[in-house]
């Protein structure tokens, strides 16, 4: 369960942005979706603990992350979170593994414990990056980069994943294989996600509930699943419907103000 309602004020000289937002969400797979400056990076990073909101409470499972009233304010280390930056934010002087092994790791502890290598070993199995662990970042293709960067989220072993825009660096092609892959990590690690992001199909192909956001505030909230058997029904009835997308498609897209 993730219970986020906080209030945020950011300024740089004469420009500020309040962001409001509040939404609670029992899901695997959670989008914020939204045009360009609505608020989704700012509530990201109020949820990792970049940034401190003015008022109101995050809360993760059981886990109070920040309560303005009762002072509490973990800092980002203690939150658990993986953070998936939108350009993956890989270090290019670190190796594949040494990348991979980065949160577990501090100046005094140079080596990874071995408990914590061997989950290293095995991440990079899982995510076939074996081959690729003494590679530099620079060598690597778009997706491989892309599971990377989740393989080194999720070392740390999170309770929850912060997406941003996780496939906003990739072409077109690779981003339908890589939704599939990311709702495969998803179900098999357990781990709920709050992704963010501007395309509709990314939202259709991956999230359970969509919260749209707009000027710094949540204007809808969408549940993907009952979205899909209404509109199931819908196309049994009218047969007739676009033959170019799936109803459940057209439906969601037309929720989502996206163009057909
Ligand atoms: N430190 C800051 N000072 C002033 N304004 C800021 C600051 N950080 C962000 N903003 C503004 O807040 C607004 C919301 O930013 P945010 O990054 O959350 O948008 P977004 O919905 O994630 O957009 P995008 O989808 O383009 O990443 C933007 O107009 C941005 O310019």
């Amino acid at each position: 369960m993730i219970d986020v309602d906080i209030r945020l004020h950011v300024q740089d000289g004469k420009r500020h942005f309040d962001l409001s937002a509040c939404f609670q969400a029992e899901a695997q797979v959670v989008a914020l979706y939204g045009p360009s400056g609505a608020g989704k990076s700012l509530t990201l990073q109020a949820l990792a603990g970049l940034l401190r909101p003015s008022a109101g409470h995050i809360r993760i499972g059981e886990r109070t992350l920040f309560d303005a009233a009762a002072g509490i304010d973990l800092p980002p280390r203690q939150r658990k979170l993986g953070y998936l930056f939108q350009d993956y934010a890989l270090f290019p002087h670190l190796s594949v593994r040494q990348n991979v092994c980065f949160g577990l790791t501090d100046w005094l502890r140079r080596r990874p414990q071995a408990a914590d290598a061997a989950r290293v070993d095995a991440l990079l199995e899982s995510f076939g990056l074996s081959a690729l662990a003494d590679s530099r970042p620079a060598t690597l293709s778009g997706g491989q980069r892309q599971r990377v960067a989740l393989a080194r989220a999720l070392a740390c072993e999170p309770r929850a994943l912060l997406l941003d825009e996780p496939f906003a660096a990739l072409n077109p092609m690779l981003r339908t294989s890589l939704r599939q892959e990311l709702a495969q990590i998803g179900r098999q690690w357990g781990i709920p996600m709050v992704m963010i992001t501007h395309d509709v199909e990314d939202v259709i192909a991956l999230a359970d509930l969509a919260f749209v956001y707009e000027a710094g505030a949540i204007v809808q909230r969408i549940d993907l699943h009952t979205a899909t058997s209404q509109e199931a029904a819908r196309s049994q009835l009218d047969p007739s419907r676009a033959q170019a997308r799936t109803p459940r498609q057209l439906r969601l897209r037309a929720l989502l103000g996206a163009p057909d």
